[in-house]
């Protein structure tokens, strides 16, 4: 990603926090096989609830597109994560006996809460597409990067229960699309005022840390499911 200054600036910037993500307890344990059900569990419970309020930065977004290309960027944005998120999740919660459905009406957890109001505050108070996509482009980025590195570590993971997951983010369908989104990322933050750009970046890297929080909750289970 060179050739996307902005971007590679971010990501190199925030690579000590996604690689202390990895240590977490939760990513220590998947790697290594010995992450409980109920652990894994939890966390896609967890994260079915904030794919959910996730939807709505890009609707916040979308109030503010100015251009239809900006518009396509959502929705296409909106459309890839329900469609690539949800396969390998519900194929998950299905064997669990869990459906979407059941879970609704859980509450969020504060770490996850605490994440998508950071999200949803960028998207809804920011001036435009810059804002918002600087708040969703550490999920997107760091996933791809951490799976990544998970799987080249420790290759036999692929062979455990939590596998299907860590491929899906991992191969290069899945970097393709970050490749594309780093780009419009890269256009919608190219020429910005040296505030707005340094307000970017620090949306960027609360998001940043608020991943880790969210990997870091995740070693403890919940206990209302
Ligand atoms: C807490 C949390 N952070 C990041 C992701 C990953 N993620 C969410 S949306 C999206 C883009 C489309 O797939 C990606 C990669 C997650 N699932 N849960």
């Amino acid at each position: 990603m060179t050739d996307l200054p902005f971007v590679s600036a971010l990501v190199q910037a925030d690579l000590p926090v996604w690689e202390q993500c990895l240590q977490t307890e939760f990513l220590q344990k998947m790697e290594n096989g010995t992450l409980s059900e109920d652990c894994f569990k939890s966390y896609l419970v967890e994260d079915s609830l904030y794919l959910r309020e996730y939807a709505k930065i890009f609707a916040w977004g979308m109030t503010k597109a100015t251009t239809m290309a900006a518009m396509r960027t959502y929705y296409s944005l909106l459309s890839f994560v329900q469609e690539n998120e949800d396969l390998t999740r519900l194929r998950y919660l299905e064997e669990y006996g869990l459906r979407e459905a059941d879970i609704q009406s859980l509450p969020l957890r504060p770490e996850n809460r605490a994440y998508l109001d950071c999200m949803i505050d960028a998207a809804r108070n920011g001036e435009g597409e810059a804002e918002c996509l600087m708040a969703c482009l550490p999920c997107m980025l760091s996933y791809g990067w951490l799976f990544q590195k998970l799987l080249q570590r420790s290759p036999a993971v692929k062979d455990t229960y939590y596998g299907a997951l860590v491929l899906d983010y991992a191969g290069p369908g899945y970097d393709a699309a970050c490749r594309a989104w780093a780009e419009r990322a890269e256009a919608a933050c190219t020429g910005l005022s040296p505030e707005r750009a340094a307000r970017c970046r620090a949306i960027f890297h609360a998001c940043s840390e608020h991943e880790l929080h969210f990997w870091e909750m995740c070693a403890t289970p919940r206990t209302d499911i």
